[in-house]
């Protein structure tokens, strides 16, 4: 049986009509006589003067609070205090509340995971940053406001290396007469960075208008056991560096007068590990790396300049020293700084005054690196300058049976049937019988491996291949017959 039709089913339902709503509020609206629309009209007309009062009242009061009632701390804004700071305040505030407001941005960096995009120069993702220009809370039983100037805002993110965080003036302002708890919130912030940062080595470069250090990129710590040289020289280096940062050896210097300071020289052909190993001895001692490229240095008065502002306990890197003058001042420089462009402006006494300097004494490490040690004039070299002196040179082939090994670790390998380390072990002894000794770089055998890292058996079965192109290769390059390298003395 059909249902009979209901037309009126859809009374039954309460809609809200709008129109209902406009005809009621006219109806009411037409209710009130002349007097009340003359007194809304007048009360809108007294509003923006009143709400201006109220605005000055409250910046007056506020002013009154803030002088009375109300310590500040401001963090300026090129400060590595300033990022600590705003990752604490991210993390622990902006991020608990539901943000709305971001600012976008092209990753200056391409994110790990994204494969695809690393092979595209266009696809770069979009980043976004909180944006907050004031935030309060509570954090130890004290109220604390930090406000964030937003001046320099624009010129800092027209710089590719800035990621957001730590380029603003930073006020953090707390309730009370004492900058106490702002100093152990600082602290707080401090001690947080430290810890995310555990397992990362910061490296820090100069703007891109040679102003002021900022951080260049965060790497995760490189193993020591990832750069592959003499294994002998390894040790010798690292009980030398523990040595020097013991507090034990800092008062020994103290007391008896002598500049705490300490200097290296790490050098060999292009490609064998001089940077690495920078990086990894940063990770390994927990120490920021603040990167000197000699060559593009403008002048001696920069390089004091940056000098000056590294701080006491950290590794400074002179890329590539000998591309200093070996005349002792500007003015005796020959015209080889126009002719070859690898040369600096800094001068050697620039570049020994720095190295002398005050600040040197406090704790630094600085690593000099150089592919061409016996262009080094003898002043640089002297002990007390460079105190240990480490040649990197081409592979051999104990090494590169432990890079083979840490290419393919059964940990890595993500295959149904992965080999055992012995497997691999027994492998590694075949590959690397195939290499000649000393004749290749470590970058260069990396190349190899990244195009052979399906298979350990493929890898070492096309080893030999391989290392016969590449002889070729290099003797019809250099158009000499391929020599062992020795270890230059100087
Ligand atoms: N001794 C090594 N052990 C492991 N990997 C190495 C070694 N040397 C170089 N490599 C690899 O080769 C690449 C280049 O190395 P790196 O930049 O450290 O060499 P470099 O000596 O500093 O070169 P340059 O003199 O051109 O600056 C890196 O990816 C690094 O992993």
């Amino acid at each position: 049986m059909s249902q009979p039709f209901h037309a009126g089913g859809v009374a039954n339902h309460h809609f809200v009509d709008p129109l209902n709503i406009i005809r009621s509020l006219a109806a009411r609206w037409s209710e009130l006589d002349i007097t009340h629309l003359g007194s809304i009209v007048a009360l809108a007309g007294v509003a923006p003067s009143a709400w201006r009062f109220a605005r000055t009242a409250w910046s007056e009061v506020y002013g009154w609070i803030r002088r009375f009632f109300i310590a500040s701390v401001t963090v300026p804004g090129r400060d590595p205090l300033n990022r600590n700071v705003v990752n604490w305040v991210l993390a622990n505030v902006i991020e608990s509340r539901k943000i709305r407001f971001f600012t976008a941005r092209t990753e200056s960096q391409l994110g790990r995971d994204d494969a695809t995009a690393s092979l595209k120069k266009t696809r770069r993702r979009a980043q976004y940053l909180p944006h907050w220009e004031t935030t309060w809370f509570w954090h130890e039983k004290n109220l604390f406001i930090v406000s964030r100037s937003l001046d320099s805002f624009n010129a800092s993110m027209c710089d590719p290396g800035y990621d957001g965080i730590g380029g603003e003036e930073l006020t953090i302002s707390c309730v009370g007469r004492s900058a106490a708890p702002i100093r152990h919130l600082v602290d707080t912030c401090r001690e947080y960075s430290e810890k995310q940062m555990q397992f990362f080595v910061t490296i820090y470069s100069r703007d891109r208008y040679g102003i002021s250090w900022q951080p260049k990129s965060r790497m995760p710590i490189r193993q020591l056991d990832t750069v592959h040289f003499d294994d002998k020289v390894k040790d010798e280096l690292l009980s030398d560096i523990r040595k020097y940062l013991d507090p034990k050896t800092q008062r020994r210097y103290r007391n008896r007068s002598m500049p705490y300071r300490r200097g290296y020289l790490l050098y060999g052909p292009p490609g064998t590990g001089k940077s690495s190993l920078s990086t990894a001895l940063a990770g390994e001692f927990g120490l920021d790396l603040y990167e000197v490229k000699i060559p593009s240095v403008p002048a001696d008065h920069d390089l004091e300049q940056m000098f000056q502002e590294i701080p006491p306990q950290c590794i400074v890197l002179l890329e590539d020293i000998d591309a200093v003058g070996m005349e002792r001042d500007a003015g005796e420089k020959s015209d080889h700084s126009s002719i070859h462009s690898n040369r600096s402006n800094c001068t050697l006494s620039g570049v020994l005054n720095v190295l002398d300097g005050v600040g040197s004494q406090e704790g630094r490490i600085v690593i000099m690196t150089t592919n061409k040690p016996e262009q080094l004039d003898s002043a640089l070299t002297r002990p007390g300058r460079i105190d240990m002196k480490v040649f990197l040179g081409n592979i051999s082939q104990k090494s590169a049976k432990q890079m083979f090994i840490r290419m393919f670790s059964p940990e890595l390998d993500t295959s149904e049937s992965p080999l055992d380390i012995h497997e691999i072990e027994s492998l590694g002894s075949q590959f690397a019988a195939q290499i000649p000794e000393d004749a290749f770089t470590p970058s260069q055998l990396q190349g190899f491996f990244q195009l052979n890292l399906d298979s350990p058996v493929d890898a070492a079965e096309n080893i030999a291949v391989w290392v016969e192109k590449e002889l070729s290769r290099k003797s019809k390059d250099e158009g000499v017959e391929i020599v062992r390298q020795a270890h230059p003395q100087f």
